[in-house]
């Protein structure tokens, strides 16, 4: 949930000198609230560490001899760049809620807590339109006082306006740099020397702040990497990526011990860089999120060119690619013909795996790079193949 700070609220008052008890009006106006600013960051990698509820600062109160009220503080989050941010409106809109799963990398309280903080954010509109309360008035003038012929300042009733009809957010923050408001703060009053007309040259009432947007937001992060790597679980993905890149992500001898996309950058001797993403493994099924396959399945669709990860020491090792392929397809039609190369890892695994890649070539005209990723073998050779396409896809754009 995301609030925008509170606007401070304007002020009554008048000035007083010896000689001159009942001066003119000298209150000051309400400080608006703060924004709720979201930047996308290029060196985060994750959303770890947002909390559920991100609220800006109040702006202060207006005081007399003219004194305004402070704006409040903008509360500035760093996202990753690549994040998504949807606004909820309808709980059954929620992609992420509706995947009846919740991972690390996104902002995804259970069923329950998405529920409580929805209707919290209902009960805080309907306080807002039901809050008539638009006036602050000077002491033991509140019967004195009659507003209703007041017009409210322009700027109000803009800030009014648009709190009533925002259309929800579906923003998408891929360019590092790239900023968004997602949730205003609200306006400040206006002090009562704004209320001075001919007839009324002590006007004894003031505006008061308005409260900053309110907006429920679902966060994702689909990674953008130049490559992801796609495989089954346990072919040896992070094992690859470990060889490769900088990145250290866990290596363990069974399946999903990759839960989280992890990205790594390949430094090539003229310090070219690529991001290579270590995706976790797919099963069949993906498409249906079978082994959480959805999660996994956007952050490959990111992903400029595919490595398919295979375990050449398995029997049948091209079935794999045609299971992978076509979880791809059914995730996404056209996605299995994204630029890609198949590397056949575990090729020091010597007699199944060098039976296997033989027989893979002759049964297919593809490029099929046989590695042993573990020992590190032959590693070069993916990374050219794969900095010469990526880069094709680069200088196409
Ligand atoms: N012999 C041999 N074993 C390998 C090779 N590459 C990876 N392994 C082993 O295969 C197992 C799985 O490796 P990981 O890198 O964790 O596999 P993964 O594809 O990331 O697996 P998930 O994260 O579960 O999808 C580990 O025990 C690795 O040591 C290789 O080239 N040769
Ligand atoms: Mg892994």
């Amino acid at each position: 949930m995301v609030v925008g700070g509170h606007g401070g609220n304007g002020c009554v008052s008048f000035r007083r000198e010896k000689y001159l008890p009942r001066g003119p009006p000298n209150g000051g106006n309400g400080g608006g609230g703060g924004n709720v600013v979201f930047i996308a960051d290029p060196n985060k990698n994750s959303l770890h560490g947002l909390t559920y509820r991100l609220e800006a600062k109040s702006g202060r109160n207006g005081k007399g001899q003219d004194m305004h009220g402070p704006r409040g503080k903008d509360l500035i989050i760093k996202v990753p760049a690549g994040t998504v941010v949807r606004e909820i409106t309808d709980l059954s809109q929620s992609k992420l809620g509706s995947d009846h799963h919740h991972t690390e990398d996104t902002v995804d309280p259970s069923d329950g807590a998405l529920y409580r903080l929805f209707q919290q954010v209902e009960e805080t509109r309907r306080l807002e339109s039901e809050n008539a309360g638009y006036f602050v008035h000077y002491p033991k003038w509140e019967d004195r006082n009659t507003v209703n012929h007041i017009v409210f300042p322009e700027q109000y009733q803009a800030y009014i306006r648009q709190l009533k009809d925002h259309e929800p957010f579906n923003i998408d923050l891929a360019a590092p740099g790239q900023e968004v408001v997602v949730a205003r703060g609200g306006i400040g009053g206006f002090g009562n020397p704004y209320f001075v007309t001919k007839d009324e040259s002590a006007p004894h009432y003031a505006l008061r702040g308005l409260p900053g947007e309110t907006r429920l937001l679902e966060l994702e992060l689909k990674t953008i990497a130049d490559a992801g790597l796609v495989g089954m679980p346990n072919s040896g993905k992070s094992t690859f990526l470990r060889a490769v890149s900088n990145a250290q992500p866990k290596v363990a001898p069974y399946p999903f011990t990759t839960i989280n996309p992890y990205v790594g950058t390949i430094t090539y001797p003229d310090l070219f860089q690529l991001r290579v993403a270590d995706i976790p493994g797919l099963i069949p099924g993906a498409h249906r999120n079978i082994g959480l396959g959805l999660t996994f399945l956007r952050h490959i669709e990111r992903s400029r060119v595919l490595v398919f990860v295979i375990d050449l020491s398995k029997p049948d090792p091209w079935n794999d690619l045609e299971v992978l392929r076509h979880e791809l397809e059914c995730y996404s039609p056209g996605l299995s013909h994204r630029p890609s190369l198949v590397v056949a890892n575990k090729a020091d695994l010597a007699d199944t795996a060098r039976d296997n890649l033989n027989r893979w070539h002759q049964m297919t005209d593809m490029s099929i790079v046989p590695v042993s990723a573990l020992h590190q073998k032959n590693i070069s050779k993916v990374l050219h193949v794969l900095r010469s396409m990526v880069s094709e896809i680069k200088e196409g754009l």
